[in-house]
């Protein structure tokens, strides 16, 4: 390239729930400059969406013929992530355990996911510098020929200590239950489910600090970029 400037680099992180997707995400992007995209605050975008206006989450077919409906805005800079739905201010109400229990349902609506997706990569496609996109399909359908495909995993006890102690609740549980649960429906949707991509690489977090993790995906990007 000209100038010695630096291609972007498209780096996918996916994995289950509580496994340090998004604290790792932003801070690799805030430490190589890139763009950072939640898409998880996406899916979560749509359910409130559906939910403030009474759609059935039921009904995949009620669901469905509205999922075009709602404007859905992510903010890529990772030292301010931001969300909004039809101009509001959603980074709030999309973490509700009404939104959380519900965006399972929502997400696994073949619908909801060509629009999501289609937004998803024309970010990923428009991001300069590059970007670290965090979710469950980004290796295996959004971005298939990502530069670097990351796959985070952790018991579950340790995933439910870390959101036990993020959502300052003493069951853990019972968020080790929600944990599985959500990521049993992730998983055995029929559409892009929750996997792994066959090369991406695998990253067992459950006895590493998140600064390690942070450095290790750091170093696994720039090996990348020196073509190692
Ligand atoms: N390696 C780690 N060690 C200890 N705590 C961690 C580690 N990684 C992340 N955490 C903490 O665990 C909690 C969950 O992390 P995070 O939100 O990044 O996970 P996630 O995979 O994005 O979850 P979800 O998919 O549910 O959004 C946060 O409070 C975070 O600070
Ligand atoms: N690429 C993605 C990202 C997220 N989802 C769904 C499934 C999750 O349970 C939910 C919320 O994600 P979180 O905020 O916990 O990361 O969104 C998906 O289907 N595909």
């Amino acid at each position: 390239m000209e100038n010695g400037a630096a291609q972007p680099v498209i780096v996918a992180i996916d994995g289950p729930s509580g496994t340090g997707k998004s604290s790792t995400s932003k801070a690799v992007a805030a430490q190589l400059g890139l763009s950072y995209l939640d898409t998880g605050a996406q899916y979560r975008a749509i359910t409130w969406w559906m939910v403030t206006n009474g759609i059935d989450i039921d009904d995949p077919t009620a669901i469905a013929a509205v999922a075009g409906k709602a404007e859905i805005v992510s903010g890529t800079d990772p030292e301010n992530p931001t969300i909004t739905v039809d101009g509001t201010d959603v980074a709030g109400p999309i973490r509700s355990q009404e939104v959380t229990s519900k965006v399972s349902a929502v997400s696994a609506v073949p619908e909801v996911r060509a629009r999501i997706t289609e937004l998803q990569r024309s970010l990923a496609t428009s991001a300069e510098k590059g970007i670290v996109v965090e979710g469950r399909d980004i290796g295996t359908t959004v971005l298939p020929d990502a530069d670097l495909k990351v796959f985070l995993t952790a018991s579950p006890e340790a995933r439910a200590a870390r959101r036990s102690g993020e959502l300052k609740s003493t069951d853990i549980q019972a968020t080790r239950e929600a944990l599985i649960k959500r990521d049993a429906a992730d998983s055995s949707r029929k559409t892009s489910p929750l996997a792994k991509a066959d090369d991406a690489v695998e990253v067992d977090t459950t006895e590493l600090t998140l600064a390690q993790v942070i450095e290790c995906v750091v170093t696994l990007v720039e090996e990348k970029r020196a073509g190692k």
